[in-house]
């Protein structure tokens, strides 16, 4: 695990039994065996895992809305299982239900949050910022999934908390929505914030954070920059270029074999449609080319792409269902 001299939030060796569970005899279940974790001010720090995996757990017991079992957590150099008002005026909260009032309306539920916080934000910057003043007359049962998502993060954000919690922030957000609120963590992640952020989108963790930590079954199982984790595949690490993909179209039925080295497998995914994988290099894509002149194929459309955060997250956590 990276050690950040002052992070917002470190997690070291944590340990969560649930229990006793009678479908266990009555025995303890242990649902997060270790988990170890450190988040920098300033820093998206992402928590990646499979349904089940233990994020939830890992970040109620860091927010101190869960008892640990054992291993120790400092939330802003304090211990969130003993921590009192202080700590929770310097933390924001954003979760996937929104957790809000039903019956509220959206700027006066702002100002009664902001007014439990000794310096809270500009409520009208926010307002603005997230477009909250285009339903501000809407009630919350009523709102959409996305507004309610906005008003959120409005409201995790108006105390001005120097760590910020994000649950799925982008779940149900427009392209437009999610565009503003990609801005605005990035916004308040170069003012200093340290951003917990938790997703099973692939893309948001891969556009957003500065660091990962993938779990599985309640244990680290990687973690990295987004870039070392793209990294971490076994013919990278051997030396060899970035792995690749190259899509193409062209007519069904050809027969690539001896155009590209044995390493890149290339297959006939549906009658037409080649996919080439492997460390792909500008010769490669000029033996392909060649070989097409040579046989007079104009293909129909190609893509070249490079893997994903989703294909390193498969490769680690396996790709079956939890
Ligand atoms: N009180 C409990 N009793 C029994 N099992 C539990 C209890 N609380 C959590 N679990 C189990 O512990 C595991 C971890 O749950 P957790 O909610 O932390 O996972 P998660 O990574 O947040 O999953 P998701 O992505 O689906 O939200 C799950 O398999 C869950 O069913």
């Amino acid at each position: 695990m990276r050690s950040p001299e002052s992070p917002v939030l470190s997690i070291s060796g944590l340990i969560k039994d649930v229990g006793p569970l009678a479908s266990l005899d009555g025995k303890m279940l242990r649902i997060v065996s270790g988990v170890s974790l450190a988040a920098e001010p300033g820093q998206v720090t992402a928590l990646l895992g499979a349904n089940g995996a233990g994020k939830t757990t890992t970040i109620e017991c860091a927010q101190g809305l869960q008892r640990r079992t054992g291993g120790s957590i400092s939330l802003l150099g304090q211990d969130p299982a003993n921590a009192g008002a202080d700590l929770r005026s310097r933390v924001g909260v954003m979760l996937q239900d929104g957790g809000l009032p039903p019956s509220a309306r959206p700027i006066p539920l702002l100002k009664h949050i902001a007014g439990m916080y000794a310096r809270p934000r500009s409520l009208d910057d926010l307002v603005q910022r997230l477009g909250i003043d285009t339903f501000s007359r809407t009630s919350v049962r009523r709102l959409s999934g996305g507004q309610k998502q906005r008003l959120a993060l409005a409201a995790a954000l108006i105390g001005n908390p120097e760590v910020l919690f994000l649950d799925e922030p982008s779940a149900g957000l427009d392209p437009q929505s999610r565009q503003l609120v990609f801005e605005l963590i990035a916004e308040l992640r170069d003012g200093g914030m340290g951003i917990i952020l938790t997703t099973h989108l692939m893309d948001d963790a891969q556009r957003l954070a500065d660091y990962v930590y993938i779990i599985d079954a309640g244990r680290n199982v990687a973690e990295g920059t987004v870039s070392q984790l793209l990294q971490r595949d076994p013919v990278v690490e051997a030396g060899a270029d970035h792995v690749r993909t190259l899509f193409f179209e062209a007519p069904a039925g050809l027969d690539f074999t001896g155009v590209l080295p044995e390493s890149i497998a290339v297959s006939e995914t549906r009658a037409g449609s080649y996919v080439a994988t492997g460390a792909l290099t500008p010769q490669d894509l000029a033996s392909l080319a060649t070989w097409w002149a040579a046989h007079g194929v104009m293909p129909g459309s190609m893509s070249l792409e490079a893997r994903s955060l989703e294909d390193v997250f498969l490769d680690i956590s396996g790709k079956d269902i939890r």
